[in-house]
């Protein structure tokens, strides 16, 4: 089954406004080249608003990178669904590691916001389920286990037909931010794991989900990577703050179409 490459920018804590008018510019310039790419950017919240006026095609789309579980209410520093679609997010990134290591993000928390932007009735937002396993898992030979244990906390609650609002980033802590990238079979063996356990539980609907790679993809590992079965895009970092390399990210991702 073919489905759209999908390439998604998380800015982390990093971006500016003056960086946001760069990255559309340059997106906007070659957004003709880039049919058949869906691009996400995920700045942060507050920037939402300024790419909210930069949207200019229907491919890119603008994406939060976190969100509170609860509607309203009384937790300082949160951002609650009805404010990020608000803002423009269509996509939700959740359980990324750098929130479960340094926030406190636990499976159960994971579980939670996923339930709730999937039950959020108001837009119909997807949800971006981040996963993946530690340097010592790795080596101890339990990289399997520990996706599947997050795949099954995570989507407890998913059924078949609220999967297709459901993307997966395959981030190897170990490949984040550390210029260590995983090899294009290492991260293909565990996208088709992931594949092969939504096919057991889900059935027809697993062959449409996207499963993205991340962990320091650059413009010259993106092609390789890319080239995989299942490997249908990517969530960019540090790159994604560098147009000409995101863009040719972007361009690597097209190419699965050709
Ligand atoms: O965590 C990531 C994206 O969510 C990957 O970050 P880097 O591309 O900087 O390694």
């Amino acid at each position: 089954m073919q489905r759209q490459p999908l390439v998604i920018a998380n800015w982390k804590m990093n971006g500016n406004r003056h960086l946001t008018s760069q990255l559309a510019e340059a997106l906007r310039e070659s957004g003709a080249l880039l049919n058949d790419v869906s691009v996400v950017v995920c700045p942060p919240a507050v920037l939402l608003p300024a790419w909210q006026s930069e949207v200019f095609y229907d491919d890119v789309h603008l994406g939060a990178q976190d969100v509170n579980e609860h509607h309203a209410g009384a937790h300082t520093g949160e951002h609650s669904l009805q404010l990020l679609t608000e803002t423009g997010a269509e996509y939700v990134l959740i359980g990324h590691s750098e929130r479960r290591q340094l926030y406190g993000d636990s499976d159960d928390r994971v579980r939670a916001k996923v339930d709730a932007v999937l039950a959020f009735q108001e837009q119909k937002l997807k949800v971006v389920l981040c996963l993946g396993e530690h340097e010592h898992e790795r080596d101890n030979g339990e990289t399997f286990t520990r996706i599947e244990g997050q795949l099954a906390k995570a989507l407890a609650n998913v059924s078949a037909a609220q999967l297709a609002h459901v993307v997966i980033a395959y981030e190897p802590v170990w490949a984040i931010g550390t210029g260590k990238t995983a090899s294009p079979q290492q991260a293909q063996e565990v996208h088709a794991f992931i594949r092969n356990w939504l096919q057991q539980r889900y059935d027809a609907a697993a062959a449409t989900v996207p499963l993205l790679y991340g962990g320091s993809v650059k413009a010259d590992s993106a092609p390789a990577l890319f080239a995989e079965t299942d490997i249908d895009g990517g969530l960019i970092g540090g790159a994604s703050l560098e147009p000409e390399a995101f863009l040719a990210i972007c361009r690597a991702a097209q190419a699965r179409r050709s």
